[in-house]
């Protein structure tokens, strides 16, 4: 098995450039299976779990090609409607087929996809759109199957703005007859994307950022080409990078309004933060104040910085209080924050971060892709040397990480076991 190793390292310094964002490119691949034609994807990140759900649509008969970060779906001759549990199991995002093979076929059979290591994370809400739009859904031997004798739009309210089921409930109701009302919709900008997306290949999506989604169904949706937006979770980490190393980092390709959450903190922390037109730039300062953060659906605090700016308080001056409320068990990292000499003590939902003037370098487990990058971050401040074990995690959400992070003066390297 892989490892990274990472050492204290001087503060970061240079130019990063941030991929395509993985968050939104899942369910932009797998909207990809509405049309009867080619999509053309570009900015595509090259990363395990772009490969996944591109092997997924590939088993349903799409032909599917990747190069130079362009990926092309061609889903004109689909021979499957049915996601087993080998390819499924292997992401949770997976489960973005259903609504789109739901949409084109008004039915769909696909493998319930498990919880994970941040919490048990349950379909109902997914299940309870396509309900809405008229689906008997069955749930027998782990598949949850649905059908339709056609799907008909509706109004409906989500108990929790999930993102996956508000994506699902979207790319389900694009072709349905008459117009469907996501109510507490989530407002994520990779919903955005999404809403771009379909509407570029002619659906009527409308609202898309708000907490309300207007879908009015096409007949027929036609192949397009389109740029995924950047990954704003990969340019936090590096934001928070700089923050951490008492570096200066110019995180390249973003865009500066979803970073807002982040970049709030980050200055009453302490650090500099210049906002140019497509990069932002961040100065770590000397000592950083530890600050309190709640994360929540977006505008929010993102939960998939949390563990990062943990990371970060391990070394503030003071005490920080992290509330994570979008995920019932996202606090796995704060065991392995503690082997380096962190101080975290965990309340519930809450983890109280006591500053800490020096971690030290020890063998610890990436238990998801965030607390992963986050164990990096401690291991360039941290005296002597971390290994960091069950990386494929990593892999999943962050393009060579080791390339960019030695690009900018970190030591780091992954070696194989
Ligand atoms: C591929 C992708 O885009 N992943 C992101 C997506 O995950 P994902 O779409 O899974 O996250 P959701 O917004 O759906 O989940 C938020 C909360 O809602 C709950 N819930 C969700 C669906 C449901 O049917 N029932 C239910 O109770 C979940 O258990 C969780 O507690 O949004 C999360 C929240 O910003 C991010 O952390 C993930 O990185
Ligand atoms: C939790 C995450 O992703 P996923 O929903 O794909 O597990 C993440 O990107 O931090």
């Amino acid at each position: 098995m892989a490892k990274i190793i990472v050492k204290k390292s001087n503060p970061l310094k240079g130019n990063v450039r941030i991929d395509g964002a993985k968050n939104a490119v899942l369910p932009i691949i797998a909207a990809t299976l509405l049309v009867k034609g080619k999509t053309v994807l570009h900015e595509v990140p090259d990363l395990t779990d772009v490969h996944v759900i591109s092997d997924l649509i590939r088993h349903l008969g799409a032909e599917v090609e990747y190069k130079d970060k362009t990926l092309t779906v061609d889903a004109s001759n689909l021979t499957t409607c049915e996601a087993p549990y080998e390819l499924v199991r292997k992401m949770r995002a997976s489960f973005f087929v259903m609504g789109p093979l739901l949409a084109r076929f008004n039915q769909t059979k696909i493998s319930m996809p498990g919880g994970c290591s941040i919490g048990t994370r349950p379909i109902d809400l997914h299940l309870k759109g396509f309900k809405a739009l008229g689906a008997d859904i069955i749930m027998d031997h782990g598949f949850v199957e649905a059908k339709a004798d056609k799907l008909v739009g509706s109004k409906l309210y989500l108990d929790f703005p999930s993102v996956g089921a508000t994506e699902n409930i979207m790319m389900a109701a694009v072709l349905a007859e008459g117009t469907t009302i996501i109510e507490n919709a989530a407002e994520e900008p990779e919903i955005v994307d999404l809403a771009n997306f379909l509407n570029e290949m002619g659906a009527d999506v409308k609202g898309a950022g708000t907490n309300t989604i207007r879908i009015k169904g096409v007949k027929e949706l036609k192949g397009t080409e389109h740029d995924v937006i950047p990954d704003r979770i990969e340019a936090a980490t590096y934001m928070v990078a700089a923050a951490m190393t008492k570096g200066d980092i110019t995180v390249e390709n973003v865009l500066v309004e979803h970073l807002k959450p982040v970049t709030a903190k980050l200055i009453e922390a302490g650090c500099k933060v210049e906002e140019m037109d497509n990069s932002i730039r961040v100065v770590g300062p000397e000592k950083l104040k530890a600050v309190d953060v709640k994360t929540l659906p977006h505008p929010g605090f993102p939960t998939d910085v949390q563990a990062q700016i943990m990371a970060m308080l391990t070394v503030a001056r003071g005490t920080g209080v992290v509330i994570e409320t979008v995920f019932e068990n996202r606090f796995m990292h704060v065991a392995e924050f503690n082997r380096m000499g962190a101080d975290i003590k965990i309340e519930g939902r809450t983890a109280v971060v006591k500053g800490v003037d020096q971690l030290y370098g020890a063998n610890v487990n990436a238990t998801d892709l965030r607390a992963g990058a986050a164990l990096i971050l401690c291991g360039l401040i941290a005296e002597g040397e971390t290994q960091i074990g069950e990386i494929y995690h990593i892999q999943r959400g962050y393009v060579d990480i080791d390339k960019k992070i030695r690009a900018l003066g970190g030591n780091i390297e992954i070696v194989e076991d």
